[in-house]
């Protein structure tokens, strides 16, 4: 058959005009640096070429989008089959999206698509000149995106981890130890109710005008709108008012995927041409990081764990006061299984040394594009969370009650975040299931698989209170240990601020799974409403009971 085939006339081609008119928005998008939306066009043109390709017998049973990820690969099969024109068109999209990659300060990647260029056109000596000068750069370690022009940017650290690692923990040392820089929080927090901006430590230099919390949805389901709405905010009250900040810190939900966060450096125009990505920091659960890797995820379900340790650039293995030695080593060889390049620190409460955190410069789109997601260059097609049954409707305005919600058992109110009015954002959420990774067990799939859309375990819900009286502390504490017994392995993560009887302090309450702490913390300001906010995220939550439980609690 592929003797027959082979003839250019059986070969279905794209109408040289779509190419055309790909390839000459590309170069103007080149021409106004609007680097990611060049490589979108790009991607867009190749994939259609693919499509069109597909049914050469030479494409049989061949991964999609191969000619995006793997472009000399897939030219070897395709090759002698493509007539001198099609060459031509492809050569000059590959050199196009390198040309792109290059803007983007992904050298090496760009080199991959000179090679498959220089495959199609081997004689084009100006082709063969631009590769060489690419890999020159690649030798002489070329700058990260934007080159020297980086340094007058804002650098952005990103802090992920699993529920309870440490990130909090983290964020308050950094406020504590960078005194004099000008820092700014983004905070963002999965759950009904937020709890973490009473714990940051109001202490520190970061004025309340810089410190931005984005409780309503998961940070990587809203980067397209609430993230870059709010970098925006602080650049215009900072750098536009002549006080440039010296670091941006966003602090991403337990279960945010970075990849997408990551992708908005690149991807906005604005972000990208004011701000650049420093480092993704990952802070890991040395008592509990097993548990989430090996955990097994409905069909489609990202693995947040698993991809929040692939794309960082340092990792504290935290909580190692838990565990033992043996552990602590089992944990680290797991996590070198996922990550080969992250520098790794053990710590307890977060506690590592700034130089390892911040000003590091760490993050590159190569080792990304490379060792991690071959598709983050991407855009992704739509994304949510799994809201058992109802995939279809996560845009929905909920209109924002900060009280229980008891007696509604619709799964979707009670996921992420949708307790916050969100109908002001795009509507972001079916959930149609990503590609699957190639080896079922999740800590060793490749995360990269089915960048194109990240859904979420739509088991993990978050189930918060608000109630406007104190607590007796007996009947708490029977509730925490009831709490802890009957729901901790379900239970990822509880906290709470509490107001308990006869105690002057706030009572603050933290647990992971069934590891407990609660202590009383900071007085109740002066005129400060006493009462009571908790949030449990966990599996199969029920909501009723919880209240009715809780309520148990109150002072009469
Ligand atoms: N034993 C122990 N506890 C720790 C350590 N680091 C943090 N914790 C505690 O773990 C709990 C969770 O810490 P946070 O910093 O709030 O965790 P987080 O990652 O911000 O949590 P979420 O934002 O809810 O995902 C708190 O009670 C911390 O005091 C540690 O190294 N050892």
């Amino acid at each position: 058959m592929s003797a027959g085939y082979g003839g250019a006339a059986a070969l279905p081609v794209a109408p040289s005009s779509s190419v055309a008119a790909a390839l000459k928005s590309a170069r103007a998008a080149l021409a106004e640096q609007k680097y990611f939306d060049g490589v979108q066009l790009v991607n867009s043109a190749l994939e259609s070429e693919e499509e069109l390709l597909a049914g050469l017998p030479v494409n049989a049973d061949v991964e999609k989008l191969e000619i995006l990820r793997s472009p000399e690969a897939y030219l070897q099969r395709v090759l002698p089959q493509l007539p001198q024109a099609k060459r031509g068109e492809l050569a000059q999209l590959y050199r196009v999206r390198a040309e792109l990659l290059v803007g983007l300060g992904a050298s090496k990647r760009a080199a991959v698509d000179l090679s498959a260029a220089l495959l199609l056109q081997p004689e084009d000596a100006s082709l063969l000149k631009q590769k060489q000068q690419v890999d020159a750069s690649v030798a002489g370690g070329a700058a990260a995106a934007g080159g020297a022009a980086a340094s007058a940017k804002t650098p952005v650290s990103i802090i992920t981890g699993f529920l309870g690692s440490g990130k909090t923990t983290l964020l308050n040392h950094i406020l504590e130890k960078q005194h004099g820089k000008r820092i700014a929080i983004i905070e963002n927090e999965f759950g009904e109710v937020g709890i973490d901006d009473a714990l940051l430590n109001t202490k520190s230099s970061v004025t309340e005008e810089n410190i931005i919390e984005m409780n309503n949805g998961c940070i990587c389901c809203t980067v397209r709108g609430d993230l870059i709405a709010g970098l925006k905010k602080l650049h215009k009250q900072t750098t536009g008012k002549g006080k440039p900040l010296d670091g941006i810190i966003i602090e991403t939900t337990g279960l945010a995927d970075p990849a997408p966060v990551a992708q908005t450096f690149f991807a906005d125009e604005f972000v990208q041409a004011n701000m650049v990505l420093d480092g993704i920091l990952t802070v890991v659960d040395a008592k509990h990081i097993m548990l989430n890797l090996r955990e097994e995820k409905p069909e489609g379900a990202v693995n947040e764990a698993v991809e929040q340790i692939a794309f960082a650039d340092r990792i504290l293995l935290n909580k190692t006061d838990l565990v033992t030695p043996q552990e602590v080593a089992e944990v680290e060889a797991e996590i070198r299984s996922i990550n080969t390049t992250a520098q790794i620190r053990r710590t307890t409460n977060s506690e590592v040394d700034m130089d390892f955190l911040l000003g590091i410069q760490a993050f590159s789109l190569d080792k990304i594009l490379q060792q991690v997601n071959s598709g983050f260059l991407e855009e992704e097609e739509a994304h949510g969370h799994g809201h058992g049954g109802h995939e279809e409707d996560h845009g929905h305005a909920h209109g924002g009650h900060g009280d229980d919600c008891s007696g509604c058992d619709d799964p979707a109110h009670g996921g992420h975040g949708s307790h916050e009015g969100h109908g002001g954002h795009e509507a972001h959420g079916h959930a149609e299931a990503c590609d699957k990774a190639a080896c079922d067990h999740p800590a060793h799939s490749e995360p990269n698989k089915g960048r194109r859309k990240h859904v979420h375990d739509y088991r993990v819900t978050s189930v918060g209170i608000i109630r406007d009286q104190e607590v007796q502390q007996d009947k708490l504490d029977s509730f925490i240990s009831w709490l802890i017994q009957k729901k901790g392995p379900d239970l990822y993560r509880s906290k709470g601020v509490l107001a308990v009887k006869g105690v002057k302090e706030k009572f603050i309450f933290h647990a992971v799974h069934m590891q407990f702490s609660g202590k009383p913390q900071d007085l109740w300001n002066e005129g400060e409403k006493r009462c009571c906010k908790m949030v449990f995220i966990g599996k199969n939550l029920d909501r009723a009971e919880l209240n009715e439980k809780f309520d148990e609690c109150l002072v009469k």
